[in-house]
């Protein structure tokens, strides 16, 4: 085993292993190798939900004693694009002009080595006696996100574990390693708009019905007027269309049928039930302004909701976000932007568990081809995590 102390080291580990989602790679049981030599207990639970992949997990545990500070990741990372594309191979961990090269680099193998770095320095410095710390991490974040954190959670829970505060290490900054911490995190939810019409040729439009038109007026309708202004906490919810699909590879016949899929990222306006109402409403308005085959002569369409709801939250634990936010002061000589910006994270499972933050590298490269590191973040989110670790149990 290479020096845990070393994050560089942990990191090259880490890259090397090809953990592309739901695959294992490698990478939890590197980790376990990792943590057992630092005095954690470790147990890997694979979950099962039919319809999904099977998903191999890793909880972790430094000591029995109250109060425990859980981490959290993801080890699955997504997949390289065309690797020829890149300056270095994706799974090699190439070390160049000081950036450290690979497939998750950032997002989050990078995190995970730094915090495994902090633990281990504590350790060998015997200040990891108070209290507990707890990995958990998933290989199912970049997927379906079933058979992951929310199950982990669920299981710990079941046997009896409780936290008391989670540092999640998803990478958190925009520009440069200190500028933002996540406090919380949008919602979410998908929905999927269908409209029927009557195939038929296109020269003989009064034999057809052409349900494209009436699709466009329902989506036009969906976005014509902002969802919100955004609150004092959350930036304004945003709607897009993300897919229109009607499969018809002839130019000369009418379909029978066309869907939208879009996506919401929801403020604290709302919740899961309200946004969904407002875009009924919003739909059946848009189809009440549409001559169509409809009940009332209106456009008749269909709505689905795809997939799950993720919820808004916003953490309100102020000692913990002032620990994270002076670690990173302290370390970095820099205040952190307290923010809600962005995608959701496995933070919306944890927030029923305990109180979350957000911290990790710069997300510049993530999912990108070059993905990478600078060598000199990797020493100093190491030391933000130590210096956090040991005040919040201060
Ligand atoms: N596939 C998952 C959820 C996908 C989560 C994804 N999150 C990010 O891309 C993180 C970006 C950031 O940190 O801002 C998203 O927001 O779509 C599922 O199905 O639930
Ligand atoms: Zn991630
Ligand atoms: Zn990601």
């Amino acid at each position: 085993m290479h020096d845990t102390t070393d994050p560089v080291a942990n990191l090259q580990a880490l890259v090397a292993c090809p953990s592309l989602t739901p695959a294992e790679g490698g990478a939890l049981a590197l980790l376990e190798s990792m943590l057992v030599p630092l005095g954690f207990s470790v147990e890997r639970p694979v979950f099962a939900t039919e319809g999904t992949p099977d998903v191999e997990n890793l909880y972790a545990r430094h000591g029995r004693n109250g109060p425990n500070l859980m981490y959290a990741g993801h080890t699955d990372v997504v997949p390289p694009g065309r690797e020829t594309a890149w300056t270095h191979p994706p799974f090699a961990g190439t070390v160049a002009n000081g950036e450290l090269f690979g497939r998750g680099a950032v997002d989050m193998k990078g995190s995970i080595a730094c915090f495994v770095s902090a633990l281990a320095r504590l350790e060998a410095e015997g200040r990891l006696e108070r209290g507990s710390v707890s990995l958990v991490i998933t290989g199912d974040e970049e997927g379906p996100s079933i058979n992951g954190t929310s199950r982990l959670l669920e299981w710990a829970t079941d046997r009896g574990e409780r936290f008391d505060a989670a540092l999640v290490g998803e990478p958190s900054n925009r520009e440069t390693l200190g500028d933002m911490i996540k406090i919380g995190r949008r919602g979410s939810i998908s929905g999927r708009v269908t409209v029927e019409g009557v195939q038929g040729h296109v020269a003989y439009p009064h034999l057809a019905d052409n349900p494209i038109p009436g699709l466009l007026a329902l989506l036009s309708g969906l976005i014509a007027t902002p969802l919100d202004e955004g609150t004092d906490s959350f930036p304004a919810s945003n709607l897009e269309v993300t897919t229109i699909d009607v499969g018809n590879p002839s130019t000369n016949v009418i379909p029978a049928s066309v869907s939208a899929g879009f996506n919401i990222r929801f403020c604290d306006v709302w919740d899961g039930e309200t946004i969904a109402t407002e875009i009924e409403r919003r739909l059946a308005a848009a189809a009440e302004g549409i001559t169509g085959r409809g009940e009332r002569g209106a456009l008749s369409y269909r709505l689905d909701w795809v997939g799950r709801i993720s919820p808004v939250f916003l953490t309100r634990d102020d000692r913990l976000v002032e620990t994270l936010a002076g670690a990173v002061e302290r370390t970095l000589e820099r205040t952190p932007e307290l923010s809600t910006t962005g995608g959701t994270s496995d933070a919306r499972f944890i927030k029923d568990y305990c109180p979350v933050v957000e911290f990790g590298l710069v997300g510049q490269t993530m999912h990108k081809v070059d993905e990478r590191v600078p060598l000199s973040d990797l020493e100093a989110l190491t030391r933000v995590y130590m210096d956090f670790i040991v005040h919040w149990f201060a």
